[in-house]
């Protein structure tokens, strides 16, 4: 295992760094912005900002820690960025996750702690499997998706690009949800998403 740079030193960098510690990386440090150079998240030092990731490419693999709720944009350009500069993404599994043998799993994604990934599922790249999310046999979840806290997506289910399905938010099993979508936390979808947007309540409707 390479060691790892972390993109982003907020509080979603403070669960990766717990689960990659669980998992034996060792985090070399963190890319932030500008004002928290030099400053440390949970003990790990922020080396500089992503204009310096030519400087780690040939000695470690990157992991994008910013969160995302309502715009997934930053994140994919971060995950480009590092690609267009020959970097490679690390994928981050906690200790405490379970992951199938039969589950395929992208690279730069991250498996928090007590998350489930089921037999067949399928996650893409640079997704978030937040803490004790579950993913159920055979879900399809598309690139750059986040799956927040405990939330349950059920069997068979698909889970477009660039889609946040919020805290403990529940998926029928079966439904299908489009790229591009916010689905607000404690939300219930219980019909096939084809629009994108934001959705909450039980069953979800479009706000
Ligand atoms: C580890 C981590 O922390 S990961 C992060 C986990 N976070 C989450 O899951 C939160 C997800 N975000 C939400 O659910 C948000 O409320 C969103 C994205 C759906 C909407 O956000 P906003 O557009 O900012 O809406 P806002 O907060 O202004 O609320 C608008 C109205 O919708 C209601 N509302 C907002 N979200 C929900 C929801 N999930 N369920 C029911 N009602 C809701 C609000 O009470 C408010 O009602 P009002 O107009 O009667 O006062």
């Amino acid at each position: 295992m390479r060691p790892i740079i972390l993109i982003g030193g907020g509080g979603h960098c403070m669960s990766v760094i717990d689960a990659a510690i669980s998992a034996g990386f060792l985090i070399k440090g963190i890319l932030d912005l500008p004002t928290g150079v030099g400053k440390f998240v949970c003990g790990i030092p922020i080396l500089g900002t992503d204009e310096d990731i030519s400087k780690y490419i040939n000695d470690c693999d990157f992991v994008v820690t910013l969160g995302f709720i309502k715009d997934v944009t930053l994140r994919i350009k971060l995950h480009d960025k590092i690609r267009a500069l020959g970097g490679h993404l690390g994928t981050v599994i906690a200790s405490t996750a379970h992951v199938s043998q039969f589950a395929e799993i992208g690279e730069g994604t991250v498996i928090l702690h007590h998350a489930n990934v089921n037999a067949g599922a399928k996650i893409g790249i640079g997704c978030i499997i937040n803490t004790s999310a579950n993913i159920e046999h055979s879900v399809v979840v598309g690139d750059y998706v986040h799956i927040s806290t405990g939330s349950m997506i059920n069997g068979d289910c698909i889970v477009g690009k660039g889609t946040f399905i919020g805290s403990q938010s529940v998926v029928i099993n079966g439904k299908s949800i489009c790229d591009n979508c916010v689905i607000g936390a404690g939300s219930v979808i219980s019909k096939d998403i084809i629009l994108s947007g934001t959705y909450y309540g039980n069953p979800a409707k479009k706000i």
